[in-house]
């Protein structure tokens, strides 16, 4: 188990006006622009958008290893390079490989003895299901199992903040899941995790919060639950046979109606609302059914509708 750290210190991630611009030979790359997100300690956050958003640049100037054009970073009330010195932030992103020629157990053995306050190399091993690896040598690995070494490097300095860009990538089904048991035993421990993913049943099950970024920007934030609300349609159907569509779409609450066959479709502004109308004036309905938008609906139309404007920005 993981050691029990002090009490959580009270400022957590602070993220401000960031800003950051690639100058490349095709002209500047407004990757970050201008985002401002707090992260109180012990909440799990997921980094959603789509393939360019920022997510990767946005963990990058979190963790000090890009310097923002604007704004500011603090990590527990200092800045990024003090947190990690201190073995406060552990970080697992996408590129960066292992050190060969060491075995499994030397490595994370190595890595530990470089922080103040390390967790047991033992625990860690326990904590990601290496144990039947400890002897093999780091460049023997598959893509899965070498995530899963990263992942107990990421763990082993007992971080306060675990840092995650696209953690499981390269793990199959039952890979993710154990990933997730022992990240959910992480969190209980109050630890803070930022996490980004492509994967929204992932932000879904296991983040508290969601942080949607889409052209360099925060297009939405707040509990995954918030977010599916924001999206606001849900769906009711219903078997109505002879149903008129008009009728159904002038309902209060309704946006549009669709029939196929004895079944109405119905995509409601307000399902509440709608759902007493219906009954009223079609008191025969039967079957029916309310379903609420997915993060992945969430999601489309969040981040579908910010169009670039690199142009206007840049000048
Ligand atoms: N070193 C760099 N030089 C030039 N452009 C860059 C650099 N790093 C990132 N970019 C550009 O900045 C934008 C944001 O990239 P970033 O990697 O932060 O996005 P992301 O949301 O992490 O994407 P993905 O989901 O594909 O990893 C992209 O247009 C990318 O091409």
């Amino acid at each position: 188990m993981i050691a029990s750290a002090a009490a959580p210190p009270q400022a957590g991630i602070d993220l401000h006006g960031l800003t950051k611009t690639f100058r490349t030979p095709n002209g500047p790359v407004r990757a970050v622009r201008g985002i401002d997100v707090a992260i109180a300690p012990g909440e799990t956050v997921a980094l959603l958008g789509p393939n360019g958003a920022g997510k990767s640049t946005t963990i990058d100037m979190l963790l000090g290893l890009a310097r923002p054009d604007a704004g500011s970073v603090s990590l527990f009330g200092g800045t990024p390079e003090d947190a990690v010195a201190a073995g406060r932030v552990g970080a697992m992103l996408q590129t960066g490989s292992l050190l060969r020629d060491l075995n499994v157990r030397e490595l994370i053995a190595m890595m530990a003895s470089l922080y103040p306050d390390p967790l047991d190399v033992d625990e860690v091993v326990e904590l990601t299901g290496l144990g039947a690896l400890v002897g093999q040598r780091t460049q023997k690995l598959s893509g899965g199992e070498t995530q899963r070494v990263r992942f107990a490097v990421a763990l082993v300095s007992n971080p306060d903040l675990l840092v995650l860009d696209e953690p499981t990538v390269a793990m199959d089904v039952e890979g993710r899941h154990a990933f997730w048991q022992t990240m959910r035993g992480f969190a209980s421990r109050g630890k803070t995790i930022v996490f980004a993913t492509h994967y929204l049943e992932e932000a879904d099950d296991f983040a508290d919060r969601a942080v949607l970024m889409a052209h360099g920007r925060v297009v939405a934030d707040g509990p995954t639950t918030e977010i599916k609300a924001r999206v606001g349609r849900r769906t009711i159907r219903a078997t109505l046979p002879g149903a008129d569509r008009d009728t159904l779409r002038a309902l209060p609450g309704v946006a549009a109606a669709e029939l196929r066959g004895a079944a109405v479709i119905l995509s409601c502004t307000d399902s509440d609302t709608a759902i007493r109308a219906l009954l009223a004036r079609e008191p025969q309905a039967s079957d029916i059914e309310i379903s609420g938008a997915g993060l992945e609906e969430a999601f489309l139309e969040l981040t579908g509708g910010d169009d670039h404007d690199d142009e206007e920005l840049a000048a």
